[in-house]
């Protein structure tokens, strides 16, 4: 693509918005090329990108361009016009103003549309596709990125993210789309009968189907304290609601509370980094919580933090929800309610350590490739076909689904959890960091990280891409002090002994070194970034955090970072 004409297409484009145009004359030579050198694409969750002017960026005209190909792609559906689209939207930038416009590209093809009222979470929105028999569903987020960023992702009739067969379908059809500039909008007199604005109703038997994932539904929630923040997001009236009618004590971080597309209380909205629990933290220590839970903008992430010998620590995803399905796992059997052919799932970069505490208890586990979609594309499969019966799925990154009521991450389902784990065990006189150090003297210390390298840009998305040739080219036999005895190559679907992988192909290796320890890396599909997984198994914590640091530093010296 020609990124200096469509930048001059654009420039000269009459009707542009004006905003935009401003931001045009302002760009450098490297911005230009950058928010001109190629069409926004669908990655690991959707579209998303920075907000502003360009082809690669997420402004209306971009949106009303993705819409044609959904739209398409709708039509395509049994019934697919009438059963319709939900379509739901967080706090940023844009996100009401893109909701909306998607409901009126959708009329304009004679498209019936459920609309949120006001902001609803992700997890919402997948539930909203199921309660309505919607053929599909959008929700305009850019989860836990930046304030800079928004997105666009899209369902299925299950509420599950499209799959990349049929995403490639819808992407096929935006590409058709000659000219993002003069797409015809209906307007909103004109897209009236089509569009139903939803709320109360959908919000309601969300609500009540979130209150039936309590494991042990009796517990007395008394002389427990969770601290939550929905870090200015979606989930605060969710989660909030929720726990409150089940009885719980749930102090809210107030200054995070309310929407806000700059997240100005929090220093960042994704749990995964840890600057983003301060303020919870200083809220925990004024009550003397026992659990910290804070969900991101569009409340599919959950990050907990634990009080333990009076410290708060820091959950990582792979930590909690180990800890979660021990829970899960052990009362279900208790309770004579674990199914014999119970499944359970989580993605090739995900910890083993919840995949151990599975099967012991005879639990199955199947990987999937990085991308909720993927597990919940499991979860449609085996619904029809009964083989398997869906227990837990979850992925590193700070998301889980306990009920497939919803087919995404789900952070109300996860906030409930964990506040019911945190409530369960303190009551045995525990804490969810003893239950974890439990695990570990059950089955090994693991310590897992991530290296994100940042590389913007298109130098950077080079670079990226350089980095993933190079070791694919001459897989490392040595990593470090350790030996690699196997090399996994998802690219190519396959392995260093001569047998295949099984899943879809994508750009994703992974190293298995002597010791039991792994490590992974693959581009980012929602980020600008290279990201590194380490999982390093210890003899104890500190021996796994000091091989770690070197297994790290040997990584970034082997690709010259
Ligand atoms: O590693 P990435 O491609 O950036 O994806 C990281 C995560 O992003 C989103 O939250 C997706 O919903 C997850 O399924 C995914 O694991």
């Amino acid at each position: 693509m020609d990124y200096k004409a469509n930048y001059e297409k654009w420039l000269n484009f009459e009707g542009l918005d004006a905003s935009l145009k401003n931001e045009l004359k302002s760009m450098d030579e490297s911005t230009k090329e950058d928010a001109f050198y190629k069409n926004i694409e669908f990655g690991t969750a959707g579209m998303r990108g920075l907000l502003g002017a360009g082809t690669n960026r997420m402004n209306i005209y971009m949106i009303r361009k993705a819409n044609v190909g959904f739209a398409k792609w709708i039509l395509e559906q049994p019934d697919g016009a009438n059963r319709g689209v939900a379509i739901s939207y967080d706090n940023r930038h844009m996100s009401y103003i893109f909701a909306n416009e998607s409901a009126k590209v959708l009329a304009g093809f004679g498209i019936k549309t459920y609309l949120m009222e006001s902001l609803r979470p992700t997890p919402e929105l997948s539930f909203a596709v199921r309660y309505f028999k919607c053929a599909g569903g959008i929700m305009i987020t850019a989860s836990h990125n930046p304030a800079e960023y928004n997105g666009y992702k899209v369902y299925d009739d299950t509420g599950c993210q499209l799959i990349p067969e049929w995403a490639d379908q819808v992407t096929k059809y935006v590409n058709e789309v000659e000219d993002e500039l003069t797409v015809k909008v209906p307007s909103s007199d004109e897209a009236f009968d089509y569009i139903n604005w939803v709320g109360e109703e959908v919000d309601k038997a969300y609500y009540d189907a979130v209150k039936t994932c309590e494991i042990n539904p009796g517990l007395d929630k008394s002389d427990f304290k969770i601290v939550y923040s929905p870090q200015h997001g979606a989930d605060n009236w969710p989660v909030r609601t929720v726990l409150r009618d089940l009885g719980y004590d749930l102090v809210p971080v107030l200054c995070q509370c309310a929407p806000d597309p700059d997240y100005t209380n929090t220093k960042s909205p994704n749990p995964e980094v840890p600057s983003s629990y301060e303020e919870a933290i200083k809220v925990a220590k004024k009550v003397d919580a026992d659990v910290i839970a804070i969900t991101d903008p569009d409340g599919d992430r959950l990050g907990v933090v634990a009080k333990h010998n009076g410290e708060y620590v820091l959950m990582s995803g792979n930590q909690s929800a180990a800890v979660y399905l021990e829970y899960i796992l052990s009362q279900l059997k208790k309770q004579g309610k674990l199914p014999s052919n119970a499944v359970m799932y989580n993605t090739i970069v995900t910890s083993d350590l919840g995949e151990l505490v599975a099967r012991s208890y005879g639990v199955d586990v199947e990987k999937t490739l990085t991308g909720f979609k993927f597990i919940g594309d499991k979860i449609r499969k085996y619904e029809k076909t009964g083989e398997k019966q869906f227990i837990f799925g979850y992925e590193e990154s700070y998301g889980c689904v306990v009920k497939p009521f919803v087919r995404d991450k789900d952070a109300v389902q996860a906030v409930l959890l964990a506040a019911e784990c945190g409530n369960f065990y303190k009551k045995q006189g525990k804490d969810l960091i003893d239950v974890l150090n439990e695990l570990y003297a059950k089955h090994g210390t693991f310590k897992e990280s991530q290296i994100a390298l940042a590389k913007a840009g298109v130098e950077g998305a080079k670079r990226i891409q350089e980095i993933m040739a190079t070791l694919r080219a001459d897989h490392p036999t040595q990593i470090g002090d350790y030996k690699v005895t196997l090399a996994e190559d998802y690219q190519e679907s396959k392995r260093s002994d001569g047998t295949t992988i099984d899943l879809p192909k994508s750009n994703v290796l992974k190293y298995y070194l002597e010791d039991g320890s792994w490590i992974a890396a693959r581009p980012s599909g929602t980020e600008p970034k290279c990201k590194f997984y380490f999982s390093i198994k210890g003899k104890d914590a500190d021996d796994a955090a000091a091989k770690t640091e070197k297994l790290q530093k040997a990584m970034m010296a082997l690709i010259g970072e």
